[in-house]
């Protein structure tokens, strides 16, 4: 097995090591997809698994001359010592969660922890949640359209370029030569793993010189996709799943990263207001851009004007894809620069606050404004207002037992609704809202990782003034996605091309997902099994003929195709299914997660109502340029006409944040120990215990506290700061008696004492108010 595990591993490295070697179009899109060293990790030990399972069968069938199912051959223990080996073990294992009040005040950076019964819930690197079983042609991993021959409901499946070329393509482009797939999955025409190659069909603009686009399949969560292999306790879904490398909820990440190592690169940790790392060589008329990535030189396209050689590289942001397309980029950046007002302005209010203290509260309030322009401000425009009342509703509370974990179905079809709404062209304006002399509107391949044209041409004003007054596609069944993203999709240099209706419906096939028949009845839609059937969803009668040619049965159609012709709903951008499913996702998405902004505790009243005042407006309006901008930037609006100064655009209040009497203990910032948290320096003679009463808590009884390394803020401990547990607050707050428990020293390199039991100070009731009391006194029983 060793052996094996060996050979996996040299397997996945050389993958790895290839394709950090692929310029262009298949190197854009693998740094697109770029996992963080933590999901890379999880994908890894995936494969190393995988892959030895693969060659422990082959060997076997090699002997045996038959199949057999690998757990005929080997023992559990062996079993289980592939996956400790391959690393799976370790990310099957429940994460440790901070057993500190912390962790009822600030979610985690991977949204672990969230949901307190099942910690993983919702939580990056684990796989994306199934709706409908998994349909794989072995049963279990062989994506759809693997086996020629294998036939759906008597016919084969088409290929996906063909469906692409007969649905998606009006025209007839040649394409330059690309000279770039010669290496691992793309010197291989065959379905190899992990490569299952797009076939190209003749008389396609791609086929001159090729006979497939290469596409590497998504790599398995740890322990599916080879059946019950591995133990009692660590038993995994039979069926090959596929891993969420962020974390499901609305919480930003696409700003702060959705695992530790993002967030660290992502934050500035030398300075005291929390702020976000910013671009040190470049500003935008005085204002911050995203800085650069760290490993370069990275593959973002660079001046071709430029003969200097002064590089601009792809920036860095919570989500890899942030400069995939300039407008992205320009959204990113504007939501970097709200991170870093907020957190000045948090500072000045409530100077004592420490870093971290700025950090995370800006964090959770920036979460809160991508929540409320989600699903107040957006979501009801995709799905139209019937579907948005009937999957989701009005809030009314958190609900534990909604997973809100992101669903296979949701990321890999019906989201992905969006690809049709791209127009072809990305404008740019200048202050009269005109075309900008020097740098108009671009291409939308001109626009393809191309920071530099934020650098060079002008920043981001003119960008955030196109994206303002451009409509957005209208999902058009005769015209359904733009030629710049089916023909063009990453074109540097004219070397390489992609088809993203190609990879949509690749990567649906990838993952198993059923046909469009199975998720309507999912949907409590009806079947359409005849072309009469289809003419009820469809109204236009040209493409449900070219449909049928193509895949010969309706439940055939993949289901990001079907999702996508339906005809649309009223005052809305989606048809019937794709409205069910995105809004069910969204529905789990905010009554399955604990920090929903409006669940109670999250937020006290006061400052709810001022987070509601914000908007997508108002954050554009305080970190760029444009100073008139529409009430509703989702709204198409004319300037200017429908356009408004941002003088009148309203915005929320911080001062809500603030917090009064604080007095500043000999253990640092009381911000830290507030909430009922209790922090003691054994190194000094005062212990500080802060206690807050604000709305929300209440403190009573007797505490019995332990705490653990996680809760001490150094190694060996300067101070300590353990949480105490708080409990929903009805009126006000109460005495408390607390008792620690220090552990055993073995937890410190240096241990601090060898007596690590105290009986502390019982507190005197709390004022019932809202502010904050601050209790000092207390003697030193510790080290006594
Ligand atoms: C210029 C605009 C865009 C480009 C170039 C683009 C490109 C891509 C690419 C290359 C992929 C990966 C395809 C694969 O290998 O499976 C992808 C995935 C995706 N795209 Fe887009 N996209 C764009 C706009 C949008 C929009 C507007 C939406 C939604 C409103 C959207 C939603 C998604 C989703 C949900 C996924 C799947 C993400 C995942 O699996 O993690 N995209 N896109």
């Amino acid at each position: 097995s060793l052996q094996l595990v060996d050979r996996a591993i040299k397997n996945t490295i050389k993958r790895s090591d290839i394709s950090s070697k692929l310029p262009n179009s298949i190197q854009m899109l693998s740094f697109l997809k770029r996992a963080a060293p933590e999901s890379e990790e999880v994908s890894r030990a995936a494969e190393i698994f995988e892959t030895t399972c693969h060659i422990i069968k082959k060997n076997i069938y090699q002997k045996h001359k038959r199949s057999i199912n690998t757990t005929d051959f080997l023992t559990n223990d062996e079993l289980q010592n592939i996956a400790a080996i391959s690393g799976c073990h370790s990310h099957l294992q429940p994460p440790i969660c901070q057993k500190s009040c912390l962790i009822n005040k600030y979610r985690t950076i991977t949204g672990a922890c969230n949901n307190r019964k099942n910690l993983r819930w919702g939580a990056s690197n684990t796989a994306l949640a199934r709706w409908l079983p998994a349909e794989y042609e072995d049963g279990f991993s062989q994506p759809k359209g693997w086996n020629p021959g294998h036939v759906y409901n008597g016919f084969e499946l088409p290929s996906v370029r063909e469906v692409s070329k007969a649905l998606f393509q009006s025209f007839n482009q040649s394409s330059t030569e690309d000279s770039i797939y010669s290496l691992d999955c793309r010197n291989t025409c065959e379905n190899l793993n992990p490569c299952f190659p797009i076939k190209i069909p003749v008389n396609d603009s791609f086929s001159a010189l090729r006979t497939c686009l290469p596409f590497y399949r998504s790599s398995p969560a740890c322990g599916t996709g080879y059946g019950d292999i591995l133990s009692d306790t660590v038993k995994m879904s039979n069926k090959r799943q596929q891993i969420n490398g962020l974390s499901s909820f609305i919480d930003a990440s696409t700003v702060y990263g959705g695992t530790v190592s993002v967030e660290s690169k992502i934050r500035n940790l030398t300075n005291k207001e929390g702020l976000l790392n910013v671009n040190k060589k470049f500003q935008d008329n005085g204002r911050e851009f995203l800085p650069f990535v760290a490993e370069v030189p990275s593959p973002c396209a660079q001046d071709p004007l430029d003969n200097n050689g002064e590089r601009t590289d792809c920036f860095l942001a919570g989500d890899s894809r942030s400069s995939e397309v300039l407008s992205l980029t320009t959204l990113h950046t504007i939501w970097l620069r709200e991170h870093n007002r907020i957190a000045k302005a948090l500072k000045k209010i409530n100077n004592h606050w420490s870093a971290e203290t700025v950090y995370q509260e800006t964090r959770k309030i920036i979460g809160a404004l991508h929540q409320i322009i989600t699903l107040r401000d957006y979501v009801p425009k995709i799905i139209g207002s019937d579907a948005f009342d009937h999957y989701i509703g009005k809030y009314k509370a958190y609900n534990p037992l909604l997973d809100p974990t992101v669903s296979n179905v949701f990321s890999t079809a019906a989201f992905r609704f969006g690809h049709a709404t791209v127009p072809p062209v990305l404008k740019r304006l200048d202050n009269m809202f005109e075309e900008k002399q020097n740098y108009s509107s671009v291409r939308l391949h001109e626009a393809f990782f191309s920071p530099w044209r934020l650098i060079k041409e002008g920043g981001l004003d003119p960008v955030i003034r196109g994206i303002l007054v451009q409509p957005a596609n209208v999902i058009d069944q005769d015209n359904l996605m733009t030629d710049e993203l089916t023909e063009k999709l990453f074109v540097f240099n004219a070397t390489g091309t992609f088809d993203l209706a190609s990879l949509n419906l690749q990567r649906g096939r990838d993952h198993g997902l059923p046909g469009y028949n199975d998720w309507r009845e999912f949907c409590g839609l009806h079947r359409l099994n005849t072309e009469g059937d289809l003419s009820t969803a469809i109204s236009n009668a040209n493409l449900i003929k070219k449909l049928l040619e193509i895949y010969k049965h309706p439940s055939n159609i993949d289901v990001w195709l079907g999702g996508l012709v339906e005809d649309i709903l009223p005052r809305g951008r989606t048809g019937p299914l794709f409205a069910c499913l995105i809004g069910k996702q969204m529905h789990a998405l905010r009554d399955g997660d604990r920090f929903w902004w409006e669940n109670e505790g999250i937020f006290t009243e006061s400052q709810r109502s001022e987070l509601a005042k914000h908007s997508l407006s108002r954050v554009m309006c305080d970190n760029s340029g444009v100073n008139e901008v529409p009430g509703d930037s989702f709204l198409l609006s004319q300037y200017p006409k429908d356009f408004i100064s941002c003088d009148i655009i309203s915005s929320m209040n911080l001062n809500v944040w603030k917090e009064s009497n604080v007095q500043v203990g000999v253990c640092g910032s009381p911000r830290e120990i507030e909430n009922g948290d209790y922090t003691f320096c054994p190194n000094s003679s005062h212990e500080v215990v802060s206690y807050s009463c604000f709305a929300g808590y209440r403190l009573e009884g007797h505490e019995e506290i332990t705490c653990t390394k996680s809760g001490w803020s150094h190694d060996p401990p300067v101070c300590c700061t353990i949480s105490n547990p708080v409990r929903p607050c009805h009126t006000q707050c109460k005495s408390l008696n607390l008792t620690l428990t220090v552990l055993s020293p073995a937890f410190w390199s240096v241990p601090p004492s060898p007596n690590h039991t105290t009986k502390l100070v019982s507190l005197p009731s709390c004022r019932p108010s809202l502010s904050l009391l601050l209790i000092t006194v207390c003697h030193k029983v510790l080290y006594s």
